[in-house]
Formats: C-alpha cells, structure tokens, sequence
C-alpha cells in the first residue's frame, strides 16, 4: 500500500501546480508548511512508516514545479531535520525543522532587503520584471529609509504577474508605470536599475527567472543600466555544483490562448516556457541575506552552504 499523504498536502501541490500558490519564495514556505501538517496529523505507527509517509508527501510537492530550486530546498531541510527513533520524536523534530524553515526564510528576506536598500538612492527609478518579494522587500526597506522611489513595471506576460507589482508598489507609496513587455527596451534609459528575483541560481552565477528575464539583461547591459537579482541563499540550486542543469519549466499553451482564439489562428502551434535562463555576464549584482555578490563568486557561497554533495531525501532509500 502507497503511503498516506495529508489531503492538505494534495492540496497544496494542486495550488503550487496551478499557480494559485506561486512566487520561489512562497512555494518554499508553502512546501514546508505541508510537511509540517503531514507531520502533525500523520496516524503512521511505526518510525519507518511516518518516514515513508514523509517522503511520499515531498514527492507529491516535488513533482508540481520543476524550476525554482526553493522548492526541493524547503523540502531537503525539513527531511534533514528529520531526527529521532520514535515516531513522536521524528513528528516533533519535523514540526521544528519546517517552522524553522519558515523562520529563517522570513529572517533571510528582511535581511536581504535592506542590503538591496543601500543599492537605491532617494529619487532613483527601478524596472521590475515578474512579482518578486524579494525585489519588494528591498525597495520597502529603502521606503522605510526615508528613499522616494518610482518604478517601471513590465506587465509580463502571459500571466500578467506585473500587475501583483504595480498594486504593491502602490501599497508601498511608490508612483508605477506600468507598460507592456515589448516597451522595456525604450524605457531603459530613464531608469536607474533593473531589479529581479530569481527561480534559481546556477553555480556559475546564471540567474533563472520569469521568461523575459535575460532579453531585458541584455538590453539593460547595452543601456548601461545596472540590473540586480534578488535572491535569498536558498535560490542557489545545490545540483548545478555537481554538473546538472536547471529545468525549465513548460507550462500550457492555454495561459497564451483561449481553444477558440487558437482556432480562430488557424492552430498554431504555442510555446510557453516559463523561464529563460541570464548569463552571469548580463547580471551586476546578486542581493542576499548574506550580503551582495558577483555572479561570478556565488559558487563560493554555495560551496560553504551545501558543501560537495547534494542528496535527495525523499527518494526511496536503496535496501
Ligand atoms: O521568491 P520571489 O522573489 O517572491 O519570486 C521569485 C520569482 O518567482 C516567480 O515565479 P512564478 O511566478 O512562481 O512562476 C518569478 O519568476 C519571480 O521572479
């Protein structure tokens, strides 16, 4: 028999599926809070029975997104916290390590948004791609600062998550433009920064972000205007030290066209990659909670945070 997985946590993999659930950082958050529920209603009686339950309940997020690496991060910290010889004591040590999670993930975007503050001056312009809460945590602690800012917000197609931004933005007091994707080029020389989130991180500094992401890099490069991601460390994809790619994530041709507006065009065939991938060179900075880097160096600090090796925990172990 399969192992019982929470029906709160089919829940939460649908919504991470569909994107009601969406945002690197808040799928993490999310993640660990399924396994913190998995955890605490779990009727398993014996250890190896609430581990495979475990496991089983990390797959079912694991497989929803494949391209924002804080995902299977979230899900590796709380297996790894995973501890004792009981099945209280296992249930306990998880319930910790997943709130601990959520913690150290809160901790992490404050942190990081006041580093990214000290790149904005009072008076300064941002382009935005995407819904970041991390591009938002650091212009809110520039805000708090005393900081006027405006900001040029690109819609984003398909899914038109620019519009998340633009109402922020406004929450934070901060005068938006919005403009269509296509617009951004012509803009980039009256703003002061591109800021970004990212999906992930790749060992060698390549950013992993919302589809449009690297045309922009590489328009902003060529206007001379700098562009920052910001990334708390759990962006940083472990798998890549080791020689793996990052998945991009293909989503469905309907987030582009309705069936009859398909038809209506005769059919033709729809791509909708979610993601693109920025080389290190197009990027100037990398904001974290543990400060700014160069793309380029970023490999260093993943070699402190995940070491050499990189495990899946909620695979089967090998008897
Ligand atoms: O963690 P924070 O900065 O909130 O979001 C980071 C990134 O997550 C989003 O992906 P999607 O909308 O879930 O596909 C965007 O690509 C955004 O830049």
């Amino acid at each position: 028999m399969d192992p019982h997985v929470h029906p709160d946590v089919h829940h939460i993999a649908d919504d991470i599926g569909t994107m009601e659930i969406r945002g690197a950082a808040k799928i993490a958050d999310s993640a660990a809070t399924a396994l913190q529920i998995q955890a605490r209603e779990s009727d398993a009686e014996t250890p190896d029975a609430f581990r495979a339950e475990m496991r089983a309940a990390a797959r079912t997020l694991h497989d929803t997104r494949p391209t924002a690496v804080s995902l299977p991060n979230a899900l590796r910290y709380v297996l790894h916290g995973m501890d004792g010889v009981t099945v209280e004591q296992l249930r306990e040590s998880s319930v910790v390590a997943a709130e601990r999670f959520r913690e150290r993930l809160d901790h992490a975007q404050a942190d990081l948004g006041l580093v990214g503050a000290n790149r904005l001056k009072d008076g300064d312009c941002i382009m935005t791609h995407c819904h970041s809460t991390a591009v938002l945590a650091c212009v809110e602690a520039a805000v708090d600062q005393g900081k006027e800012l405006t900001a040029v917000v690109k819609e984003t197609r398909p899914r038109n998550q620019g519009h998340i931004t633009a109402e922020r933005l406004h929450e934070l007091g901060v005068p938006v433009t919005l403009i269509v994707d296509s617009a951004a080029r012509r803009y980039l020389n009256e703003v002061d920064h591109v800021m970004v989130g990212a999906d992930s991180i790749a060992a060698d500094g390549s950013v992993i972000n919302k589809i449009g992401t690297s045309g922009l890099a590489v328009n902003a490069r060529d206007r001379g205007t700098p562009v920052v991601v910001a990334a708390q460390t759990f962006k940083l994809h472990p798998g890549t030290l080791t020689g793996h790619s990052v998945d991009i994530e293909m989503r469905d041709e309907s987030e582009v066209l309705s069936a009859e507006e398909k038809a209506a065009l005769g059919n033709p065939t729809v791509a909708n990659p979610a993601f693109d991938v920025t080389p290190p060179r197009y990027v100037d900075a990398i904001v974290t909670e543990r400060g700014q880097f160069p793309p380029e160096s970023i490999v260093m600090l993943m070699r402190e945070l995940f070491g050499e090796q990189t495990t899946e925990p909620w695979v089967e172990p090998v008897v």
